[in-house]
């Protein structure tokens, strides 16, 4: 039986999914060497830049590829710094309990969980994104815990301690995992609930094909203990971080795909609040308060072979858009206030085993110092 190992990359991860800005335009590039850039990726992209602005970007390029090379280290100590160091302000939101889950979450796991339900209970229950067929809202987080964990997140922002990157789109998030949400709050919530349900909700994605050579005892390790009704791969580690978003600092984010086989977007501040107040005429009116403006995520659906829609859609507090990590998807720019959403990339040692979800081939696997993504031997 092969078993997770903590510590695997593809080795695409040095060289592809470059993000860079030339005239305003944002690309994911290859980058592997000057030459290769030169000859081959800038040739293609016919973007008549002088060799000024082509130093500019080889500069950014190896700062980024810099980082790459040291990430894995530098996470690792600031996660130990963090622990030695670090005071939390409410130390409640590190360790999971069930109150801080939305109670219509809670129902739809245990349907999930229910063997005599069948899916169509399932998607009978869940908003199903309009014109998609496997994109969902669902509520997860009591706005209670949203509030609690997005003053635990400004305590640490504001603290002195070192910060990692989410990604290289992304300037101010944080890293879950260095700050010590894994243990005790994120990898439960994956295992017993997000697991479950998304058994459910991507079921021919993750089943595991009846004509699957895989010996049966390989397969029954492979499910879940939390629902026996059908065979699943299941979601068995994740990639955890805040993203955050405000006005002179990141405002948006570019098109990308992620690195996940599904992805959990938890807004945690999102439009959904109203208050009464009064007008001058001292009427009770209602008005939506919101930490920010516009700021929808959306995402690129291919319609038959080739052309391209697009849906936009508004942050919920607490409440999580689920979509295959596969899938285009950017985030328009906030014009006021601040957004913060946590983002799980949730994935499947086998299914990513098969196939990298960064350069789509059959991983090239190297071991780093520190945590991987999710693959096993
Ligand atoms: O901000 C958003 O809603 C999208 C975030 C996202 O796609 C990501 O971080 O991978
Ligand atoms: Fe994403």
């Amino acid at each position: 039986m092969s078993t997770l190992r903590n510590n695997l990359v593809c080795q695409c991860y040095l060289t592809n999914n470059y993000y860079i800005e030339i005239k305003g335009q944002s690309y994911h590039i290859t980058y592997l060497d000057e030459v290769h850039l030169r000859e081959v990726t800038l040739s293609k992209l016919s973007l008549n830049l002088t060799e000024e602005e082509i130093k500019q970007i080889l500069n950014e390029l190896d700062t980024e590829k810099n980082r790459r090379l040291k990430v894995f280290c530098s996470s690792q100590e600031r996660k130990q710094m963090i622990l030695d160091k670090y005071v939390p302000k409410l130390i409640h939101v590190y360790t999971f309990k069930e109150s801080y889950l939305d109670k219509k979450f809670l129902k739809l796991v245990s349907l999930c969980k229910d063997p005599t339900a069948s899916n169509e209970d399932v998607f009978k229950s869940v908003e199903v994104i309009r014109g998609t067929k496997d994109m969902y809202r669902i509520p997860v987080f009591t706005q209670e815990f949203c509030t609690d964990l997005l003053n635990e997140l400004e305590n640490f922002k504001l603290s002195d301690m070192p910060k990692g990157r989410p990604n290289s789109m992304n300037h101010y998030g944080i890293l879950l995992d260095e700050v010590g949400f894994y243990e005790n709050l994120i990898n439960p919530l994956r295992e017993s609930y997000l697991d479950p349900v998304s058994s459910r909700l991507f079921f021919d994605y993750l089943k595991i094909p009846d004509k699957n050579s895989i010996d049966e005892q390989e397969s029954k390790d492979e499910v879940t203990n939390s629902v026996k009704h059908h065979k699943y791969y299941s979601l068995d580690s994740q990639k955890a971080f805040i993203v955050n978003y405000k006005v002179g600092e990141d405002v948006d984010l570019a098109p990308h795909y992620d690195n996940s086989e599904i992805t959990f977007n938890i807004s945690l501040d999102g439009n959904v609040t109203t208050a009464a107040t009064k007008n001058k005429n001292n009427e009770e009116i209602d008005i939506a308060l919101s930490n920010f403006e516009n700021g929808e995520v959306y995402f690129e659906l291919k319609v038959g072979e080739t052309a391209l829609r697009y849906i936009s859609l508004a942050h919920v507090k607490g409440s999580a858009i689920v979509h295959r990590g596969s899938l285009i998807h950017g985030a328009h720019p906030i014009t006021r206030g601040n957004r913060s959403n946590m983002v799980i990339w949730a994935r499947c040692s086998k299914i990513r085993n098969q196939k990298c979800p960064m350069c789509k081939s059959m991983p090239r696997l190297k071991e780093i110092p520190g945590i991987g993504d999710g693959f096993s031997i």
